[in-house]
């Protein structure tokens, strides 16, 4: 499980400092595939990283903190920012944007396996034992063991990035984030490498964090999602109750945009423009482009609490209905 306690983080430039996460609080469960919707910059990346503990300057936790817990092997284990990095690839793996081109092209796939898989890990065995294991492991998936001898400008870019995603999930991590998994591959590849993610998950029974900007990803395989605006979440719950009834107006918008099956009327995106992080607004940052805004929302930045059991949302307009819900 992953904890996301009051963070707030900021990219530190000579122009001042751009505020990307503002008070983000909610909990990633255990055996779920967790989706990260939004915007371009509205601060997936940034949101995941701080999850994998990526957080080197510019970027600073100003406040608040992530905390990984979980169970292997019969052991329970919990760290916090700061501290994750010290179980990366054991406890929690990373599946980077533009994945493909993180691995060295001049170094044979084999190599790399062996140098990511943690020294505790292996002490116990030969380089060819734990390269046995992970050719098993790579059948399992329905990859060749081949690719193993290949160096990676052999592998067409879905190969690659299924060879990521493999050796991201080797040591049965409780958790994989996966940075738009799919982005910059065709159709046909995308439906593999999502049905690979859903088989996985089913397979090691953990957490999954897929951030996408396409929300066809989300409505395909994510059991619960997070809608992200400007750096804060807007709304957050079941991927299928976020689809038929989204309650925030940002996602209300969003998800009247999209094209439907069979249907010839053209839909219309949001108006405006998403605010400068360096200087957002006061009040509501969706307020600008919200046609419901009252001067409240202008002025007053609206809290991040439970609407319905197990439905989020950070809206002055949904007040009632807290408290009609008590
Ligand atoms: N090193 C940096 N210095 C200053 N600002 C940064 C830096 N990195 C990112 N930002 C800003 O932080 C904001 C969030 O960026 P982030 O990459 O997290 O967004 P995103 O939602 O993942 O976008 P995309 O979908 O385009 O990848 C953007 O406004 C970006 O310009």
């Amino acid at each position: 499980m992953l904890k996301i306690e009051n963070l707030s983080t900021s990219y530190k430039t000579i122009d001042g400092d751009v505020h990307v996460l503002k008070d983000i609080n909610f909990e990633i469960k255990d055996n779920e595939i967790f989706g990260i919707a939004g915007e371009s910059g509205c601060g997936k990346t940034t949101l995941l990283n701080t999850l994998y503990d990526i957080v080197d300057y510019p970027l600073v936790i100003d406040q608040g903190r992530v905390v990984l817990e979980g169970e292997k092997d019969g052991k329970k284990y919990s760290f916090e920012s700061g501290k994750i990095r010290d179980t990366w690839w054991n406890n929690i793996a990373y599946v980077p944007q533009a994945a493909q081109s993180v691995l060295n092209p001049i170094v044979r796939l084999k190599t790399q396996f062996l140098d990511s898989i943690p020294k505790d890990q292996k002490k116990n065995e030969k380089p060819e034992e734990t390269l046995a294991r992970v050719a098993d492991y790579l059948k399992e998936l329905n990859l060749s063991p081949d690719v193993l001898e290949s160096f990676p400008f052999q592998l067409s870019g879905g190969m690659r990035q299924r060879a990521i995603i493999a050796l991201a999930t080797f040591m049965s991590p409780g958790v994989v984030l996966a940075d738009e998994p799919t982005t910059a591959l065709d159709v046909v590849v995308q439906k593999g490498i999502l049905m690979m993610l859903m088989r996985l998950q089913k397979q090691l029974k953990n957490t999954m964090i897929i951030v996408s900007h396409d929300m066809g990803v989300h409505y395909q395989i994510t059991d619960r999602m997070a809608i992200m605006y400007s750096g804060s979440i807007a709304e957050l719950g079941k991927t299928e109750d976020i689809f038929n009834d989204p309650i925030h107006p940002y996602t209300k918008m969003l998800v009247d945009a999209l094209p439907r099956v069979g249907e010839d009327v053209q839909r219309v995106g949001i108006a405006g423009r998403p605010p400068a992080l360096k200087n957002p607004p006061p009040g509501c940052r969706f307020a600008p482009r919200c046609p419901h805004a009252t001067d409240r929302c202008r002025s007053e930045v609206p809290k991040f609490r439970e609407i319905r059991p197990g439905r989020f949302a950070a809206c002055h307009l949904l007040e009632e209905e807290v408290k009609t819900n008590g």
